[in-house]
């Protein structure tokens, strides 16, 4: 569980937003709320059981002093281990308010709740080997672990693992960071829980939460409702994959536009075309809103000329799929020669055929392709990654492991279309289908074929009216 809708900072960007804040406010009493709201949770949890608590150098481990400190007045049986001296002032300070004893990390013992509270936000290196396996031992002979900001060993800005345990729950201090949603963070951090320690902050980068939706006027027709042009080649079963999921996500018209005799939906319209040249004139219509293309569409010579005569369109476009593989590292380069806008929904391997492996965090790589694209993209994974051209940033993270079968990408890319053809803000509109997609795999449960998340459609739309 994440909390929804809340900012997302790096390191550096917490870093900036807390010294803004202390020149008005005492770091000293910044820490004791960060240990105050600690306490809070480890109290909530513990029912009488016996604490461990884990200090490292930094202020994390000043925190974890605070929190030591206020469930020790609290009446609870509460032992520290730290690793090292204190290294700065206010973890100085707060250990000195510390009366209890204090032992070293490599004498601890499990005890039922954990806290830990050895590194955040200042890691900056992988954790030796010694205390890696002590702190997987403390963790698994616990029985309850919180971990202070974050589970001690990711690494904050990409969430990837430099030895951290899985802990129960994390408690994120003032801001999410990307390590509670991406990579590895994803299986460490537990229930991810936001403590309000006085810090405002600010953030392009917020984690998903459920968009509103505009049920239709009293006024609207299938017209006016949005109308979806989808493509189909090679694999027609994924194209209209596609157009049902934009049926059932609100757009007033969907189209088919392909060859297959077989491909029969009732209330989707099938346009015939024979040739890749006549498919200029199929697209002709101005009531078009959105063309999805690459769901099923093939990498051959057809593919091919299918593909270029939807760019040659003025329609916005969702790109999915077998299309994102044929423009691969040429995609910025159509793109930016047209002027309506484009989403890109690529899974990881796509992603990086499209924009190569190399550049940071799966965010700042999200972010560096949008810009270069100049399109809105759909980083797709575990932690999906939404980010476009403005420098917005959405993450959902801890959608169901199901969605992992066959044909969801293509439902995927015809919910977006839906959402595209309504109207809605080209960011919103991907917030949007990345949730109904989420919410659709949660009503379906367990091992669903993807066809059957179309008809779960409408109820998770209908949470959002
Ligand atoms: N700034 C504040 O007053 C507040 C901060 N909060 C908490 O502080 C941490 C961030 O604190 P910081 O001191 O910057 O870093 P850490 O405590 O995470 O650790 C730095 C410390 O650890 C050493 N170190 C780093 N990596 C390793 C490693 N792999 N092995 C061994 N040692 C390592 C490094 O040299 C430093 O000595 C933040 O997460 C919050 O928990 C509060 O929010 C309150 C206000
Ligand atoms: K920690």
């Amino acid at each position: 569980m994440i909390p929804p809708g809340a900012p997302i900072l790096t390191a550096e960007a917490m870093r900036a937003a807390e010294d803004a804040h202390f020149r008005g406010v005492p770091q000293l009493d910044v820490m004791e709320r960060a240990g105050a709201a600690i306490a809070r949770e480890a109290a909530r949890f513990a029912t009488g059981r016996d604490m461990l608590v884990l200090a490292g150098p930094g202020n994390n481990g000043g925190d974890a002093f605070v929190a030591a400190r206020l469930l020790k007045a609290a009446g609870h049986d509460v032992t520290v281990a730290a690793m090292g001296e204190p290294q700065t002032p206010a973890a100085r300070t707060m250990f000195e308010r510390w009366e209890g004893a204090t032992s070293s990390l490599y004498e601890a013992r499990p005890r039922p709740i954990l806290i830990d509270g050895l590194f955040g936000t200042g890691m900056s290196r992988a954790l030796d080997r010694g205390p890696r396996a002590l702190l997987a031992d403390l963790a698994k002979g616990a029985e309850f672990s919180l971990a202070i900001d974050l589970p001690s060993g990711l690494e904050t800005d990409s969430g990837a693992d430099y030895g951290a345990p899985r802990v129960s729950a994390t408690i994120a201090l003032a801001a999410l960071k990307p390590a509670h949603l991406l990579g590895a963070g994803l299986e460490k951090c537990g229930h991810v829980l936001l403590a309000d320690i006085g810090i405002p902050v600010e953030s392009a980068w917020h984690s998903l939460a459920r968009p509103r939706i505009e049920a239709p006027g009293a006024f609207d027709h299938k017209y006016s409702r949005g109308m979806v042009a989808v493509i189909e080649n090679a694999m027609p079963g994924a194209a209209r994959l596609a157009a049902g999921a934009a049926a059932s996500a609100g757009a007033g018209y969907v189209m088919l536009i392909g060859t297959d005799p077989a491909s029969r939906v009732d209330a989707i319209v099938r346009k015939s075309v024979a040739a890749a040249e006549d498919l200029a004139d199929a697209l002709a219509d101005p009531r078009i809103g959105v063309v999805v293309v690459g769901p099923g569409l093939g990498r051959d010579r057809r593919a091919e000329g299918l593909l270029k005569a939807v760019l040659a369109t003025s329609h916005p476009l969702v790109l999915d799929g077998d299309a994102l593989s044929l423009l691969g590292r040429n995609a910025a380069r159509w793109l930016q020669a047209r002027t309506a806008p484009s989403w890109l929904t690529p899974h990881g391997g796509e992603f990086d055929r499209l924009f190569g492996e190399a550049g940071g965090s799966k965010i700042d790589r999200t972010l560096a392709a949008a810009a270069e694209a100049q399109a809105t993209i759909v980083h797709k994974g575990a932690d999906t990654v939404i980010a476009d051209p403005r420098g917005a940033v959405r993450v959902a993270a801890h959608a169901s492991p199901w969605l992992s079968t066959a044909g969801t990408g293509d439902l995927l890319a015809g919910l977006l279309a839906a959402r595209v053809a309504c109207g809605d803000d080209a960011l919103v509109a991907a917030e949007t289908a990345v949730w109904l997609h989420a919410a659709a795999a949660r009503r379906a449960g367990p091992a669903f074929v993807a066809d059957a998340l179309i008809g779960q459609i409408p109820q998770a739309v209908s949470e959002c009216l």
